[in-house]
């Protein structure tokens, strides 16, 4: 396998950039967002809260105006869309409808929704902690200092940051209770709202304070997804292959950007230069022991790259996957081991031993990147059948298309980029 990747815009980026852009004073232009499940219906929210959204080529252009109430939130199963916007409206001028997914109904909300009860929004969930629920507009939020759990997802703490500028007193969040999960995301939370010339202090570890303040439209070019990269730089490494994913940015918040060091540690070759990152496939493949929380969302492929390497893995530190698309713990468990593997879930993570595996259908629990695990397992151990590989549309509008011209593509990496 020789193959030049080009993955689609960064899912946390382009639904942050457009919470940020329905809250600013001026317009923006998202140049290439990722048009997916997630982000179609980030966009489709905002704009039934009153915010112009247009189609220019790939770009979107955002006007943003009164915040209305009066519409209903579909979330699918997007944390981004369930934790961003409820706070987005409590701006709004009436009440605002939110629900989803049936899994998206168990998805944690409830220290979110406390959060936003504790900084005088009304929420009726009728005491379920969960979707669906109605928030109750009044078209502002005073703000203040609010504590909160967030051991369970980061993006409760994103959520309310985002809100912080346009909450008249500014907004102090706090996270008290276990480990914080995805810092990165909440990292990158506080750039986009910089971006956009918030005032955001995060010189203390686990308090945020957002000024007040009108916040600028935004003119961006919105990064390539690096977790959305995962399973195609992890195919390289496990058929000794080579792939390169242009546009791979210098810095980045995006949590992603832990593979290079992961796809390192397990023994593949790893280049970062002017034209992407590389990597190539050496035939070593070690296990690995892994501290995943501030990279959840790189559990699934990291963990079948564990499968197939050579000694044992354990990844740590990522409990709180059990509240994701489907509780991954027990997914990624239940799958390895349908294929004749041997993993085990720990109370934070799983062991996995790598063993001979077999065919089986792989079942993926509509989660996006179960889908992009067995595609990878089916790479090396035949008669993999990944079950509803549709549901990666979460994040990629075309999976099963990028990685068929993955596996056709003959000598596609430049010369250059190889040496
Ligand atoms: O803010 C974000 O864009 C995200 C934060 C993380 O959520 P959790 O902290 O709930 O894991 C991550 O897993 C998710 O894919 C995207
Ligand atoms: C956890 C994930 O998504 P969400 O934004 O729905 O939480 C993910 O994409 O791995």
């Amino acid at each position: 396998m020789d193959a030049v990747v080009t993955v689609p815009g960064s899912k946390s980026l382009t639904n942050r950039y457009l919470v940020v852009a329905a809250l600013a004073a001026r317009d923006s232009r998202l140049r290439d967002p990722l048009r997916s499940r997630d982000t179609e219906l980030m966009a489709r929210a905002v704009g039934s809260l009153g915010v112009g959204v247009e189609d220019a080529e790939a770009d979107w252009i955002l006007r943003p105006g009164a915040l209305r109430g009066g519409s209903e939130v579909d979330c699918g199963l997007a944390g981004t869309v369930m934790r961003f916007l409820p706070p987005v409206a409590a701006l709004a001028d009436g009440d605002v409808r939110f629900d989803g997914d049936p899994r998206a109904r168990e998805r944690p909300m409830a220290d979110l929704l406390g959060a936003l009860r504790s900084l005088g929004v009304e929420v009726e969930d009728e005491g379920r902690g969960t979707l669906p629920f109605t928030v109750r507009g009044r078209g502002g939020l005073r703000g203040g200092t609010v504590v909160l759990d967030a051991s369970r997802s980061s993006q409760f703490v994103s959520a309310l940051l985002l809100v912080g500028s346009r909450c008249s007193q500014g907004l102090t969040v706090r996270h008290e209770g276990g480990p914080l999960p995805s810092r990165p995301h909440v990292q990158m939370t506080v750039e986009v709202l910089r971006d956009v010339g918030a005032v955001v202090d995060d010189s203390v570890e686990g308090t945020w304070h957002v000024e007040p303040g009108e916040l600028n439209g935004l003119d961006v070019q919105v990064e390539p997804d690096l977790s959305n990269a995962a399973p195609f730089l992890a195919a390289a490494a496990v058929t000794q292959g080579r792939v390169l994913v242009p546009g791979w940015p210098q810095s980045t918040t995006q949590a992603g950007d832990l593979l290079r060091d992961v796809l390192d540690q397990m023994g593949a070759d790893v280049s970062l230069d002017r034209d992407g990152l590389l990597v190539q496939g050496t035939g070593e493949l070690y296990g690995i022991d892994l501290d995943l929380r501030e990279a959840g969302e790189l559990t699934p492929v990291i963990a079948a790259l564990a499968a197939l390497s050579d000694s044992p893995s354990q990844l740590r530190g990522i409990g709180h996957l059990r509240g994701h698309e489907t509780d991954r713990l027990a997914a990624l468990a239940t799958e390895l081991n349908r294929l004749g593997g041997d993993v085990t879930e720990t109370e934070d993570g799983l062991l996995v031993r790598p063993r001979p595996l077999h065919g089986a259908v792989f079942e993926t629990y509509a989660d996006h990147r179960m889908a992009t695990a067995g595609a990878l397992l089916g790479l090396r151990v035949p008669g993999v059948l990944v079950a509803d590989v549709a549901t990666t549309r979460k994040t990629l509008p075309d999976f099963p298309g990028m990685w068929r011209r993955m596996l056709t593509a003959e000598g596609d990496v430049p010369a250059a980029a190889r040496a």
